[in-house]
């Protein structure tokens, strides 16, 4: 009878499993197209336990990869799968233009459980419906009218810094700019975003604020990256958020109390909001859906699409901005030249949003260039929801060396999209496309190679990813860089605090952030003078 019941349990589980591990990759085996790329270094996970993408920077290793085995390879992923690693032009354009509906995004699950259904956990249908309410949150016109609130986050920085500066000697004061522009990020989110002051520039350490640098305090390191890409990419949602790990525990924290604070928000915007009266409130992304929603019964703004503002826009845009500093310290002559060009025409007034957006080229050139050498998300993963043949621009042979014109991937076949190796890559870019050079994108990016321009995205970089899903935030966080540095740059010189050639490291915390070699946590210290003591 035991034996029985047993049986009951095994046959079934087994017959699924052999479906599962033999037919499905017979099958995909029979309908992918075997590319050339790197051996398997570990039984279960195939290539993603070995040292170079566990601990390094995966990156690095997509770039050496690229050189061995042209614009697209594969690498074997966990459980005898693999992974498709692309970067050729043609076939991201394919692969892109076919999300949502063609491609979908493995960690979405893990979005939706942690926070809630937002844009970013959407697929399909739902998503296209959510996409459309936001857009009127993020077009010209809306950014136009947040522009002034990011110039006050841009000034209230400037007061603390002033009196920093002024009471150092001539060398200047050492700040750690990493902190200063993650609270004038999160105060402009605050205020652009919902109308919401969490008064960081002020010195308030917000809960939010605090949760967010606990990630900095246990950055992810060794195994734990490539253990966490394995489980958000193969594991449904539900199963990873019972992980009883230190980083699932942060997120639930991180994600509880962004919630708190996005209650509030949408319980305050709900009175306050909709109508003109409070102009602050209108004033801000939320407040414009709101006042738009009143009008129309089709949808709802909710407390997880604040959520996922939050998260989406804070980081990304802080990383941006302390990136372009460094850059330009480590480029002082660079940064002459911006200055120049801002002190030009803005010396006694502010630009305005159609100055940023059609003026100011060497800015948005800088802008283009900090995106495109550091982009803040290094890769996106997309699981192909049907079989599907990617087209090609480069010359390419497969693993038997014979030369192919298309690469078929099978439904349920995962495709790597190596953001900062594909910026970054000399075949796209040519031989100094390490090489910080604003210049490139000027005078109708003159400096771009043929391949660059066949690239899509936004500039033809991937760094807010492309088609239907490219990031709805891309115009917010280029009015925001552009506001904070117009103000900075007008009024400091910066240098690093050690000369140049300092070296410059990556930290994971939630994405990869930059700091100076050596320093505790992320710090990045500068040395700022004002620009009237030359
Ligand atoms: C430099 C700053 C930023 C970068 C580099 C960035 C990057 C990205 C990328 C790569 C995606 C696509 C993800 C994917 O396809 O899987 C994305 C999506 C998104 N971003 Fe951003 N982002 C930035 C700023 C912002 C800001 C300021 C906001 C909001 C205020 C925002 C809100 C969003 C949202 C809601 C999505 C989901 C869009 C969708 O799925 O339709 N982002 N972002």
């Amino acid at each position: 009878m035991q034996l029985y019941v047993l049986e009951l349990i095994c046959i079934p589980l087994a017959t699924w499993l052999v479906h599962k591990l033999v037919v499905k990759r017979l099958r995909n085996a029979y309908k992918s197209t075997s590319l050339a790329g790197p051996p398997s270094t570990s039984l279960l996970f195939g290539i993603r336990a070995s040292d170079g993408l566990l601990r390094g920077d995966p990156n690095k290793m997509y770039e050496k990869w690229e050189k061995e085995y042209g614009s697209a390879f594969q690498v074997p992923g966990p459980f005898w799968t693999k992974q498709y690693v692309l970067l050729d032009p043609k076939a991201l354009a394919h692969v892109f233009s076919r999300t949502p509906f063609g491609y979908t995004r493995p960690g979405a699950q893990m979005f939706l459980r942690i926070f809630g259904q937002g844009l970013l956990s959407a697929e399909g249908e739902t998503h296209k419906r959510q996409r459309k309410a936001l857009t009127p949150a993020f077009s010209n016109a809306a950014i136009r009218s947040l522009t002034s609130i990011f110039f006050d986050s841009a000034y209230k920085l400037k007061d603390v810094w002033d009196s920093e500066v002024q009471s150092s000697d001539a060398n200047g004061a050492v700040i750690d700019v990493q902190q200063w522009m993650n609270k004038t990020s999160l105060d402009s989110i605050g205020l652009a975003g919902f109308g919401h002051d969490f008064h960081a520039l002020d010195g308030e350490r917000s809960e939010v604020q605090k949760v967010f640098d606990s990630f900095a305090l246990a950055p992810a390191v060794g195994k734990f990256n490539g253990v966490i890409t394995f489980i958000v990419t193969f594991l449904p949602g539900g199963l990873f958020m019972r992980l009883p790990l230190k980083r699932v525990k942060l997120f639930t924290r991180l994600a509880a109390r962004i919630r708190e604070v996005s209650e509030e928000l949408w319980r305050k915007s709900k009175v306050e909001g909709g109508n003109d009266e409070k102009e602050n409130k209108v004033r801000s992304a939320i407040g414009t859906l709101l006042k738009a929603e009143s009008a129309s019964t089709e949808w709802k703004i909710d407390v997880d699409e604040i959520n996922e503002l939050i998260l989406a826009g804070y980081e990304t845009t802080s990383i941006t901005m302390t990136w372009a500093l460094i850059e330009l310290s480590r480029h002082p002559e660079k940064q002459e030249r911006l200055r120049k060009e801002l002190m030009e025409s803005f010396s006694a007034r502010d630009p305005t949003h159609d100055d940023f957006t059609s003026g100011l080229h060497y800015l948005d050139s800088v802008l283009r260039e900090t995106l495109r050498l550091h982009p803040p998300v290094t890769q996106l993963i997309r699981t192909a929801e049907e079989d599907d043949i990617l087209p090609l621009s480069m010359p390419l042979k497969n693993a038997s060396g014979m030369p192919l014109n298309s690469i078929s991937i099978p439904k349920g076949g995962q495709v790597v999209v190596p953001i900062r190796a594909l910026n970054t890559s000399p075949t796209l870019w040519g031989p100094d496309a390490l090489e910080f050079k604003p210049e490139r994108w000027m005078d109708d990016e003159s400096g771009l190679t043929e391949a660059a321009r066949a690239i899509q995205g936004y500039h033809h970089l991937f760094t807010f990813g492309d088609g239907p899903r490219i990031c709805i935030g891309r115009a917010f966080a280029g009015a925001e860089f552009k506001a904070v540095l117009s103000v900075l740059l007008r009024n400091y010189i910066f240098e690093l605090r050690d000369g140049p050639q300092t070296p410059i490291e990556t930290i994971m915390t939630i994405l990869p952030r930059p700091k100076v070699a050596g320093e505790k946590g992320y710090a990045v210290p500068l040395r700022v003078r004002s620009t009237t003591s030359t």
